[in-house]
């Protein structure tokens, strides 16, 4: 019997992922495969197969019903991989040129089949590396603007959206985000993990009542605020780019929330990155984090000028309302990424990969007081430049 024929989940293995390759039939037939498991997130397998006479690959990617980075004691469903799938092909209906092809799905198996994107690089580790990535941004704030207002209220039928809300409920993943980022970091939890040399400033935070007022309000909008069918998890280690093209991995986190988490994620780790570089290296990348929201801004406007189901798009000064919500989001969710980062359960190589120390503490310190203005100023602050000026500054 064929591994797909059993409808049961078993881990696959580098020879049952070309098994299952050529029952899928999805290369010639002289085709010679090999298969490299090359997964290096925090909770899944992918395995890259390439048939070297015709020079093509795809990528299966399964989920354990575990989390990898911890092991078996941290039981989490199989179900994140439809959630994957489906995240992927819904995104895919609005902006077909960001995210990887589908080819394949298997509940039982749990993976998802889908185009090789190897020709491009993650984008954290090319930007650790010095590229720029001149088109990222741009890319990005369409994506997220598509994506995002296409699911939402303002694009569907009220049975379609509170459908799709079913369809992708993700309790356990988002509770893993409202641990991670919301909480844990705030408190002194046992998942923390940070430098010694950061204690003083981490206590701070932990004292910090006004902080953590803002931070539960922050976790109580992404809990409650059911504003669109979010990526979840969109860091620059779930981007793909080159030059010229950008491709968004990995929605496993997908669900319905605020709209600003998603652009408050990637800016956030815009943020995680300026810091990292040296202040005459970093003008590219504030660059990036203004033109994130122009673009986000400019093509949700144009969406909401074309929408014809929700009669109260037309009233003057609801779009101008609703954008300012979405920018206060945003502003508070990059400064919880900031710090959870920096100190709670799952870093980021821009910071951790400072190979010297004192340079290494200095911009986790830059990080920590960046993310707390960004929280605690998110109402008042009307553009990102106020807090890039910041960064040159000090910070809380
Ligand atoms: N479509 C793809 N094409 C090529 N490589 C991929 C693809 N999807 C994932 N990868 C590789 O696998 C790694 C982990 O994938 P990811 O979806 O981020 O897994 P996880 O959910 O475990 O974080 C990526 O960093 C990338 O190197
Ligand atoms: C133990 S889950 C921690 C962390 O991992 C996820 O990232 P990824 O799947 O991209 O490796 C997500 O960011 C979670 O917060």
């Amino acid at each position: 019997m064929t591994i797909l024929q059993k409808k049961q989940y078993e881990p696959l293995t580098v020879e049952t992922a070309v098994n299952l390759t050529k029952e899928l039939d999805l290369f010639p037939e002289n085709s010679i495969l090999s298969c490299r498991e090359i997964g290096d997130g925090n909770l899944n397998y992918v395995f890259h197969i390439t048939d070297s006479i015709n020079e093509k690959g795809i990528i299966i990617k399964q989920a354990l019903p575990y989390a990898k980075v911890v092991g078996e004691s941290w039981p989490l469903t199989l179900k994140r991989s439809t959630i994957e799938t489906n995240a992927l092909k819904k995104h895919g209906e609005f902006v077909p040129q960001l995210v990887p092809e589908v080819y394949h799905s298997d509940e039982d198996l749990a993976i998802t089949v889908m185009e090789d994107l190897s020709h491009l690089t993650i984008a954290r580790e090319g930007l650790i590396k010095g590229q720029s990535y001149p088109k990222l941004s741009s890319h990005i704030g369409e994506y997220i603007a598509r994506t995002l207002f296409s699911t939402s209220d303002f694009a569907l039928h009220p049975f379609e959206k509170k459908r799709l809300a079913v369809e992708f409920s993700n309790p356990e993943l988002c509770k893993i985000t409202e641990d991670l980022i919301f909480t844990d970091p705030f408190f002194d939890h046992e998942t923390n993990d940070f430098e010694p040399e950061l204690r003083e400033d981490v206590e701070a935070i932990w004292k910090n009542n006004a902080l953590k007022l803002e931070a539960a309000k922050l976790k109580l909008s992404f809990i409650t605020d059911a504003e669109a069918l979010l990526h979840g998890d969109l860091h620059t280690g779930s981007i793909f780019a080159s030059e010229t093209e950008t491709k968004v991995i990995d929605p496993e986190f997908a669900f319905y929330g605020p709209i600003g988490f998603d652009i408050g994620l990637f800016i956030g780790n815009l943020f995680l990155h300026a810091v990292s570089r040296e202040e005459a290296h970093r003008a590219v990348i504030f660059e990036h984090i203004e033109n994130t929201w122009t673009v986000f801004h400019s093509v949700f406007s144009e969406l909401w000028e074309q929408s014809n189901l929700e009669v109260y798009t037309k009233v003057e000064g609801y779009k101008e309302y609703i954008l300012q919500k979405i920018f206060s989001d945003t502003l508070g969710f990059a400064g919880c990424e900031l710090i959870r980062r920096t100190i709670g359960l799952s870093h980021v190589k821009d910071l951790d990969g400072i190979a010297d120390k004192d340079k290494r503490i200095a911009a986790k310190k830059q990080a920590l007081a960046l993310g707390e203005a960004l929280i605690l100023n998110r109402n008042k602050w009307n553009s990102l430049t106020v807090a890039i000026t910041l960064l040159g500054e000090k910070t809380a």
